[in-house]
């Protein structure tokens, strides 16, 4: 499993506006989720992590090689990004050629690309679609098609900016898949979400940020067991642990078969 660590890191934006300032913090779970209310500094994070933004002070590493030694192809393999807004990642003319422009960054064996494209688009669903142009798709085929260029690429470690906005059931189902497959064969997914019961069920760790600062990591149980920490940091915890404490149980639960599994009655 890769290791992501930040070292003193600090960062501001020229407006000086928000500081970004982690003293310590290690990445090294196989499916994490950055939480935190908006302007927190989540964002900004991936930023730094892909190099897109560069810190005023500190250092990252990836698995022990700080990451401006990366050279840029090195980069792409080591770790890839979806951005919140697919339209600040797509330019190419249509769909296939979208996902071929990612692989020409890290093999230019235009055979191969092609292939590839073709499989990595029929995973999202967007098979069909080859052709067309990014800007005819819906937002949620948009979306999917930024998750189809990572995924080309198949770097070791995988950001996610949202990656459920906006995705309709079956979408967000088929995500969730390819979330396990990866994390199920050695990647490291991370992902920024504000949705509290797919943390729940889905993540194996979880980081909280508040005002550029990391105020929490640990198992989602940890975080949604903490009552005064929620609050504290502003958000909520899953959907039935607010239906159990409605029905006077103050327990943690993680996802109705949680409920179910501390609640059968013997
Ligand atoms: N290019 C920029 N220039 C100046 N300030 C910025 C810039 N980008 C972001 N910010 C500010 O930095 C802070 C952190 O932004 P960031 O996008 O990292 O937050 P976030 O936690 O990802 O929020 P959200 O959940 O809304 O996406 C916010 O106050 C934001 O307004």
């Amino acid at each position: 499993m890769p290791q992501i660590e930040l070292h003193n890191l600090q960062f501001a934006y020229p407006e000086k506006s928000f500081n970004l300032n982690v003293e310590q913090h290690l990445f090294s779970d196989s499916m994490t989720a950055i939480v935190g209310q908006n302007g927190a500094g989540k964002s900004t994070i991936f930023k730094l992590l892909t190099g897109l933004l560069k810190q005023d002070a500190g250092r990252i590493t990836i698995d022990g090689v700080v990451l401006n030694d990366f050279k840029p192809s090195e980069r792409l393999k080591k770790i890839g990004i979806t951005f919140q807004n697919p339209d600040d990642q797509l330019f190419n003319a249509t769909v296939k050629r979208e996902v071929e422009w990612s692989l020409s960054q890290v093999n230019s064996d235009k055979d191969q690309n092609a292939a590839r494209a073709v499989e990595v688009l029929k995973k999202v669903g967007l098979a069909d679609k080859s052709d067309e142009n990014p800007y005819d798709l819906s937002l949620s085929e948009r979306k999917l098609l930024t998750i189809a260029t990572v995924l080309a690429v198949d770097p070791e470690i995988y950001l996610f900016d949202e990656p459920m906005m906006s995705l309709d059931w079956p979408s967000k189902r088929m995500v969730t898949d390819i979330f396990r497959e990866l994390s199920a064969t050695g990647h490291q997914v991370i992902t920024i979400t504000h949705d509290m019961d797919w943390v729940a069920e889905e993540f194996h760790s979880v980081t909280v940020m508040e005002h550029g600062e990391i105020k929490f990591s640990g198992t989602p149980r940890d975080l949604f067991g903490d009552r005064e920490l929620l609050q504290r940091v502003g958000l909520l915890p899953p959907k039935i642990m607010e239906l159990a404490e409605m029905l006077g149980d103050s327990k943690t639960y993680l996802s109705p078969q949680d409920y179910q599994n501390q609640n059968i009655v013997q």
